[in-house]
């Protein structure tokens, strides 16, 4: 097979165009690094408050996913707003729909913006960037805290620990973190951003490296844990977090529409399953996990490699099983 697959340029599409914007010249698809990385403190310009901060979440981004997990975590639910965008992703980026038209969405009750860009535009109307989701809104300064899912879920983690149902748990403790920090790098360059690298790969051989170090790295997931219950210290921690919102999308969109096809976790990933299903059943987070809109975005957004829109029937492994069955 070839290794230096041109792209199609007479004939490219809006959505082809798109998806060469989003890989380098090699093939490589490059993740843009996000903009807006204040933080929520006591005594700074972002204090924490109740009821001042908002998120802007897709039920389909394991990004966001992640941000809405801790919130569950964290008993904040009432303390931090959400708007959920539709699952469909059109070429002028996530826009708003009612719950009406799209079951789960939430609309956006407090800038009335019809599409997340206008939330960017509001915080920054220079803003350059991709208008990527989760945002982390300050409703007193009007403008975006945070738009970086890993500096969210520790803010979320450890600054609203006085409005929290449940302030002991801490997914980033100290004794744990240069072991947390270690495992996240690796997991977010071989697996959580590894899908995308091998899904948006636009040459054989940048898709064929990127899907063999993504594979490695789920091997090793299994290794650690065959032997433990969670990923460090054997304690749950924001690294199980970031690795879940991955897991859960792997079999139903990663091994069929991004071609991560080695293996399944359902049939080749015993720990990882039984991990799996162990964060599933905790609380608050079935609740975050929305099949219909992970399914759609991926399959009907991504036009440039699903034309056709098919969305497939299996949701993946039935995480409702009990994790020692
Ligand atoms: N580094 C960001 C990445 C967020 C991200 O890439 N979100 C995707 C959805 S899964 C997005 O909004 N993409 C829109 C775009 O790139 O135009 C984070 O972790 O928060």
């Amino acid at each position: 097979m070839s290794t230096t697959t041109a792209p199609p340029t007479a004939a490219a599409t809006d959505a082809t165009a798109k998806l060469y914007k989003w890989a380098g010249a090699d093939g490589e698809f490059k993740r843009q690094v996000s903009s807006f990385r204040e933080t929520i403190a006591p005594g700074t310009r972002f204090a924490p408050e109740s009821g001042r901060y908002h998120l802007y979440v897709s039920l389909a981004c394991p990004w966001a996913h992640r941000t809405l997990i801790v919130r569950a975590l964290k008993g904040l639910e009432s303390h931090i707003g959400v708007s959920v965008v539709d699952y469909l992703m059109t070429k002028d980026g996530w826009h708003f729909s009612s719950a009406e038209e799209t079951p789960g969405c939430i609309p956006d009750n407090l800038n009335n913006a019809k599409y997340i860009k206008e939330i960017y535009f509001k915080a920054n109307p220079e803003y350059s960037g991709r208008f990527t989701v989760p945002v982390l809104w300050d409703t007193k300064e009007q403008t975006i805290v945070n738009n970086e899912s890993s500096e969210i879920i520790r803010i979320l983690n450890k600054e609203f620990n006085q409005f929290s149902s449940n302030p002991e748990l801490d997914l980033y403790p100290t004794a744990a973190a240069a072991n947390i920090d270690a495992t996240n790098e690796w997991i977010y360059d071989q697996i959580n951003n590894g899908v995308y690298k091998s899904g948006f790969a636009t040459t054989q051989d940048a898709y064929a490296r990127n899907v063999t170090i993504l594979f490695e790295g789920l091997d090793r997931v299994e290794a650690i844990l065959a032997k433990n219950t969670y990923l460090v210290d054997n304690k749950f921690t924001e690294a199980d977090v970031r690795l879940f919102t991955t897991i859960v999308r792997f079999d139903p969109v990663y091994h069929g529409h991004f071609k991560c096809n080695l293996r399944t976790i359902s049939h080749d990933y015993p720990a990882i399953l039984r991990w799996a299903r162990r964060i599933y059943q905790m609380r608050g987070i079935k609740e975050s996990v929305d099949m219909v809109h992970i399914k759609r975005h991926y399959y009907m957004s991504h036009i440039q490699i699903n034309p056709t829109q098919v969305v497939p029937l299996w949701n993946g492994p039935d995480l409702d099983v009990s994790p020692d069955a």
